[in-house]
C-alpha cells in the first residue's frame, strides 16, 4: 500500500501586503503522524500562511514546503496535500457525488475514490442531494471529502470546526485523530486554542504575523496559575506587582496576576496598603490565559459569554 506519510516545513516564511508584513519570518515543521494546531486571533496570518503552503499566495520571502517541495513543484498535488481553506467551493446545484467526481476527474484520480471518501465522511446517504441544501456540518464534511480524494499524506485545514455543533466538532476531531494515526501530517487552524486542545500534539500561536509559540500542547499549561484580586486600591497594587516584575493584567475592577500565589498576593496587598481585599482567588491557567500571556492581546469568541472574560 502507498505510504500516507507526509510532512510540512516552513522556513522564514514572510508575506508582505503593501507595506505590512501579515506573515513575518515564520518557521515551523509538521512531522508525519502529528496534528499541529495553528492558533491566532482573526487577521493574525493563519490563512495567509496556509495559502502560501498551497501555492495560492506567493511568499515575499522564505519557503513553504510540502514533502520537501513547493506546492507548484509537486507532480500530483492532490495526492500529496489536501486542503480545506474556503469551504467545499461546490456549485449549489451539484450533488455531493457530482462535485467530488468533477474534482477527481480534473485531478486524474480514480472515480472509486469518490465513494470511498463519501463513506469516510459519512455522506453516502446524501450523495445524490444538491449541495445547496446542505447544512453547515454537511458542507464541512464535503470539504473534508474533497481534501481526502487524493489520499494525501498532508492535510491543511483552515478552521474545520468553525460553526459546527458539539456532535459535529466531536466527529471532526475523531476523524482528524484517525487521519494522523495513519501517518499523515495535519496543520489545523482555529481562532480558539481550546478548540484544538483535545487533538493537537503541538501548538503554534501566531500574533500579528509572528510566531509567538511553537510548543507541545502539554507544556503550554504546565505550572501556571492565575490569581484574581479585587481590592480598594488596584492602582497601588498594580504598581507594587509590576515593581516585583510580576505579570498583571487589569480586567474591569479585577487584577489577573501570574507568578504569585493567592497568599503572597494577599500579603502584598496588605503590605502596600492596597486593601481591604474584596476578592482573592487562585485558579489554574486556562488556554485563553496562555494565549493572552504569549500573544499579549485577548482572543475572543464573538457573541459568547467568553466575550466578557480574558478570553
Ligand atoms: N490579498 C490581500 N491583500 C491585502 N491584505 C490581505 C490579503 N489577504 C489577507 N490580508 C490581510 O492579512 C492579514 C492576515 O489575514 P489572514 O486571513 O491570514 O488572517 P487569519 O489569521 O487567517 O484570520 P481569520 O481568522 O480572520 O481568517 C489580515 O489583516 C488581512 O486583512
Amino acid at each position: 500500500m502507498r505510504s500516507r506519510q507526509g510532512e510540512i516545513a516552513c522556513r522564514s516564511l514572510t508575506k508582505v501586503f503593501g507595506h505590512r508584513s501579515v506573515v513575518d519570518d515564520v518557521s515551523f515543521d509538521v512531522p508525519a503522524g502529528t496534528i499541529t494546531g495553528f492558533v491566532g486571533a482573526n487577521g493574525a496570518g493563519k490563512t495567509t500562511t496556509m495559502r502560501m503552503l498551497l501555492g495560492l499566495v506567493t511568499p515575499s520571502a522564505g519557503t513553504a514546503l510540502v514533502n520537501g517541495r513547493r506546492y507548484r513543484d509537486l507532480e500530483h498535488p492532490r495526492r500529496e496535500v489536501g486542503a480545506v481553506v474556503d469551504g467545499p467551493g461546490a456549485h449549489p446545484g451539484h450533488s455531493a457525488r457530482t462535485h467530488l467526481s468533477v474534482i477527481a476527474t480534473a485531478a486524474g484520480l480514480p472515480l472509486r475514490r469518490v465513494d470511498e471518501v463519501l463513506d469516510l465522511v459519512e455522506l453516502t446517504e446524501h450523495a445524490q442531494r444538491r449541495v445547496g441544501g446542505f447544512s453547515l456540518g454537511m458542507r464541512q464534511r464535503l470539504a473534508l471529502a474533497g481534501a481526502l480524494l487524493g489520499d494525501p499524506g498532508v492535510l491543511v485545514l483552515d478552521e474545520p470546526v468553525n460553526g459546527l455543533d458539539p456532535p459535529g466538532i466531536l466527529w471532526v476531531r475523531n476523524l482528524l485523530r484517525q487521519l494522523a494515526g495513519e501517518g499523515r501530517a495535519l496543520l489545523v487552524s482555529s481562532h480558539l486554542l481550546s478548540e484544538l486542545a483535545e487533538i493537537a500534539h503541538r501548538v503554534l500561536i501566531i500574533d500579528h504575523g509572528r510566531l509567538v509559540a511553537d510548543t507541545p500542547l502539554d507544556e503550554l499549561l504546565v505550572g501556571q496559575s492565575v490569581v484574581e484580586l479585587r481590592c480598594a486600591d488596584p492602582a497601588a497594587m498594580e504598581r507594587a506587582l509590576r515593581a516585583r516584575r510580576l505579570r498583571v493584567v487589569t480586567e474591569g475592577d479585577t487584577l489577573l496576576i501570574e507568578g504569585a500565589s493567592a497568599r503572597e498576593t494577599g500579603e502584598l496587598a496588605a503590605a502596600v496598603g492596597a486593601g481591604p481585599v474584596h476578592w482573592l482567588t487562585e485558579r489554574p491557567n486556562s488556554f485563553e490565559d496562555v494565549y493572552f500571556r504569549l500573544a499579549g492581546s485577548p482572543i475572543r469568541q464573538p457573541g459568547t459569554a467568553a466575550d466578557a472574560e480574558v478570553a
